[in-house]
C-alpha cells in the first residue's frame, strides 16, 4: 500500500522555512533567550554521549547547554569542555541506600526543580540502564509533559518507553529518535509489524520510500500521533498524519556516537520553535487562521509565506535536524575518510547550519 502521507516540498524550500524559525542575533536579546536546553544522560559507562549531544546543541547556537548526569560522570563530562554547565543530580542503585524502596519522585526533585528554566529536554544519550535512574527520568518525563516542555527521547531514554509507552502516549511536544534496533523494540512493544528489507524491496512491490516509512507511520499512530524521526540510510519523519523523508547525503563511515550531534541539534531547534511561536522577533510572516492538521495543510504551510503552525513547525525542526547531522557526517568523511569519529561531526555544526540553512539576517539569504 502506497503512503498518502509524504510531504512532497523540496528540500530547497523547507531550508527557506526553516531559517524562518531561527532567531535573528539582535542586540537587544540576553543571554538565554536563544536557548536553553538540558541533556538528561551520562552514567559510569558512557561520558560520551552526553557531551556530543550537548557540544552539538552549544555549536549550533544555543545560549545554554547543561548536562544531568549521574555523579561518576560529571567530572568527566565536565573535563571535555568547560563552555558546559554540568549537574551531577542522576541518582543510581549505587547512590541510593535501597535500590528497592526509592521514592522516585522525591528523587527527580532537583531535575524538576531545574524544568522552569528550560525550553527543551534531551533525554537519553548514555543515561545506561541502571533500574533507579530509568525510574527516576521517568518521574522527569511525567513531569515535562505535564508543563508541555518539549523533549527528544533517545537510546536509553528510548528504552523508557518501550517499557511504558503511556508516558508519552499522545504527546505532541517530542520526537523519539530511535535508530534500527530501538525502533524495532519500540514497534514490538506497541504491537506495529516491521516489514523485512527483503519484503521492502521485493520488485513490483510499490514506492520502496513509502513502504520504508509505513511502520514509522504506523509506529506514531500507535503512541497517538508522537513524532518519530526514524533513523537509517535516509531518515523518516512521521507524526502519523504526515511524513517527510530526510535524505540529504550523508558519510559513510558509521561510528558510534552521531545520533548525539542529532540530539543535540534538535533540542536546539526546539529551543528555537519555541521563541518562533512565543514571537520573540518579528518573523515579518503573515498570522494564519487555522492550525495546520492534515498532511495537506501541512504542506500548504511549508510552500506559503505565513506563519506556520506547531504541527508544522515540529515536523520542520526533526526534518532539520536530521539534514545537519547528516551534512556534519557528510563533511566529517570528506576530510576524515575512514578515521572519522563523533566528535569531528561536532566540529563541522556551524558550517552545515551556514551551508544548508544561513545566518536569518543575512541579506544573501532572504
Ligand atoms: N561515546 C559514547 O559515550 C557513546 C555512547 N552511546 C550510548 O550507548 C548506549 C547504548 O547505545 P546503542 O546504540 O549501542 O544501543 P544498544 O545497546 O541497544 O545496541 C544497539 C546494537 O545494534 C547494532 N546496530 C545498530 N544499527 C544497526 C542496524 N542498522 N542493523 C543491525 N544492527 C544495528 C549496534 O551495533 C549495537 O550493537 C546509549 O546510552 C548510547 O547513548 C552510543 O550513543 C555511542 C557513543
Ligand atoms: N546507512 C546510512 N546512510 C547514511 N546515513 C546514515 C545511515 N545510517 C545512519 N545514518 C545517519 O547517521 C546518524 C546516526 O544514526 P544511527 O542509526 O547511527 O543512530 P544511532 O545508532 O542511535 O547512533 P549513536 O551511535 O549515536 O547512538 C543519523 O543522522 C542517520 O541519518
Ligand atoms: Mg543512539
Amino acid at each position: 500500500m502506497e503512503s498518502v502521507h509524504h510531504v512532497t516540498t523540496s528540500s530547497k524550500v523547507l531550508f527557506t522555512r526553516v531559517r524562518k524559525m531561527v532567531p535573528p542575533m539582535l542586540e537587544k536579546f540576553h543571554k538565554g533567550q536563544l536557548g536553553r536546553i538540558a541533556v538528561i544522560g551520562g552514567c559510569a559507562d558512557y561520558t560520551g554521549a552526553p557531551y556530543f549531544s550537548a557540544a552539538a546543541s552549544a555549536k549550533l547556537g544555543c545560549d545554554m547547554s547543561h548536562v544531568v548526569c549521574e555523579r561518576s560522570a560529571a567530572p568527566v563530562v565536565k573535563s571535555y569542555s568547560p563552555n558546559l554547565m554540568v549537574h551531577p543530580l542522576l541518582p543510581s542503585t549505587e547512590s541510593v541506600k535501597d535500590p528497592n524502596s526509592i521514592d522516585a519522585s522525591a528523587l527527580a526533585g532537583p531535575i524538576i526543580g531545574m524544568l522552569s528554566r528550560l525550553h527543551a529536554l534531551v533525554i537519553g544519550p548514555g543515561l545506561g540502564r541502571d533500574g533507579v535512574t530509568l525510574k527516576v527520568v521517568a518521574e522527569v518525563i511525567k513531569e515535562a509533559r505535564s508543563r508541555s516542555i518539549p523533549f527528544v527521547l533517545d537510546a536509553d531514554g528510548l528504552m523508557i518507553v518501550t517499557e511504558d509507552p503511556n508516558l508519552i502516549k499522545g504527546y505532541k511536544e517530542c520526537i523519539l529518535t530511535p535508530n534500527v534496533v530501538e525502533f524495532g523494540r519500540l514497534a514490538k512493544a506497541l504491537g506495529v509489524k516491521v516489514a523485512s528489507q527483503a519484503e521492502i524491496t521485493q520488485e513490483g512491490n510499490g514506492d520502496k520510500t513509502s513502504k520504508e516509512s509505513a511502520a514509522c507511520e504506523e509506529l506514531s499512530k500507535a503512541l497517538g500521533g508522537v513524532t518519530i524521526l526514524q533513523k537509517g540510510p535516509h531518515d523518516v519523519i512521521s507524526n502519523g498524519v504526515t511524513s517527510i523523508v530526510s535524505d540529504i547525503k550523508g558519510g559513510l563511515k558509521r561510528s558510534g556516537g552521531q545520533g548525539d550531534t542529532l540530539t543535540g541539534s534538535l533540542g536546539t531547534l526546539l529551543a528555537w520553535r519555541m521563541a518562533y511561536h512565543d514571537k520573540l522577533w518579528d518573523s515579518g510572516e503573515q498570522d494564519n487562521a487555522k492550525e495546520a492538521q492534515t498532511r495537506d495543510e501541512v504542506q500548504a504551510e511549508l510552500e506559503s509565506d505565513k506563519r506556520m503552525s506547531s504541527t508544522t513547525t515540529l515536523l520542520l525542526a526533526a526534518w532539520a535536524g536530521s539534514s545537519l547531522t547528516r551534512e556534519c557526517s557528510r563533511k566529517a568523511f570528506e576530510t576524515k575518510g575512514r578515521s572519522l569519529q563523533a566528535s569531528d561531526l561536532t566540529d563541522e555544526v556551524h558550517g552545515a547550519f551556514l551551508r544548508l540553512i544561513g545566518e536569518p539576517e543575512s541579506k544573501t539569504h532572504l
